[in-house]
């Protein structure tokens, strides 16, 4: 069930600005990552590349071909009138392409993630009318139904309640249990020290990527934030020799 991602000296940035420079390792098989940093550091742009959803500029990501994605909430339209089963049965269409049909057991499959997220009751509910904490968990239902070996969460307890938050990492611990491989960026140091025992300490460059209590020991974070006081919004594309 589990993959390996590998960033051989990747550089992405967005109309030629830097975002992460030069980052090079593996988020191993199976292994449970946070990536931290100061805002602007590149962490979500980091994920989308991994995800194959922006160029890599220079260097090379190797990953699996099956790879779920949880996009921040903000960055997501819930005015489109659709249901919450429609959303977790979406969860199929790498599966079955955009006009194949859903079989049946399919169809059970997603309204088993709709109960497992505590939605059971709301299948036929539209998506627009689910508060924040209710459509965080509809996105983890379509992530249990894609069933992808690479999970990757882009600050997946973001304005939820702390009982919401504390559902939804039962299933990330689920998962890592079954020897997925799951990313998430996250800004909750604490939180990342109890669940993550690795991280990627990210200021557009790598400061540390190791075990958790090392990535965070204080002076990598100085180190981050010094990084991130002197950045500059304006800079050209990356001049770094590689
Ligand atoms: N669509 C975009 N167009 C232009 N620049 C962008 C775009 N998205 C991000 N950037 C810039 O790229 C850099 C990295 O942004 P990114 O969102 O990856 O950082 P982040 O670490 O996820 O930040 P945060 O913690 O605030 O969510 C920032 O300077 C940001 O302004």
């Amino acid at each position: 069930m589990s993959e390996a991602i590998r960033l051989r000296d990747v550089t992405l940035s967005h109309d030629r600005h830097p975002a992460v420079h030069h980052i090079s390792g593996e988020f191993a098989p199976g292994s449970l990552t946070a990536i931290v940093g100061p805002n602007g550091a590149g962490k979500t742009t980091l994920l989308r590349a991994i995800a194959g959803l922006h160029p890599v500029d220079e260097g090379r990501i190797e990953r699996p071909a099956r790879i779920a994605l949880l996009p921040q909430m903000t960055a997501l339209d819930r005015s489109f009138p659709i249901s919450c089963l429609d959303v977790a049965m979406l969860g199929h269409w790498r599966r079955c392409g955009a006009f194949g049909a859903i079989a049946p057991a399919g169809r059970a499959q997603a309204e088993a993630a709709l109960e497992a997220v505590g939605l059971g009751g709301l299948a036929r509910r539209p998506v627009g009318s689910l508060s924040a904490g209710q459509f965080q968990r509809l996105l983890f239902a379509r992530l249990l139904v894609q069933d992808a070996p690479v999970i990757l969460l882009d600050e997946p307890f973001n304005a939820v309640d702390a009982r919401t938050a504390a559902d939804l990492l039962r299933l990330v611990r689920e998962w890592h249990g079954q020897g997925r491989t799951v990313v998430a960026v996250l800004h909750d140091l604490e939180l990342v020290r109890r669940e993550f025992p690795e991280t990627l300490l990210l200021a557009r460059d790598p400061v540390a990527w190791c075990g958790t209590e090392e990535a965070l020991a204080a002076s990598n974070r100085l180190r981050a934030r010094m990084m991130s006081e002197g950045w500059d919004e304006a800079a050209a594309a990356c001049g770094r020799a590689a």
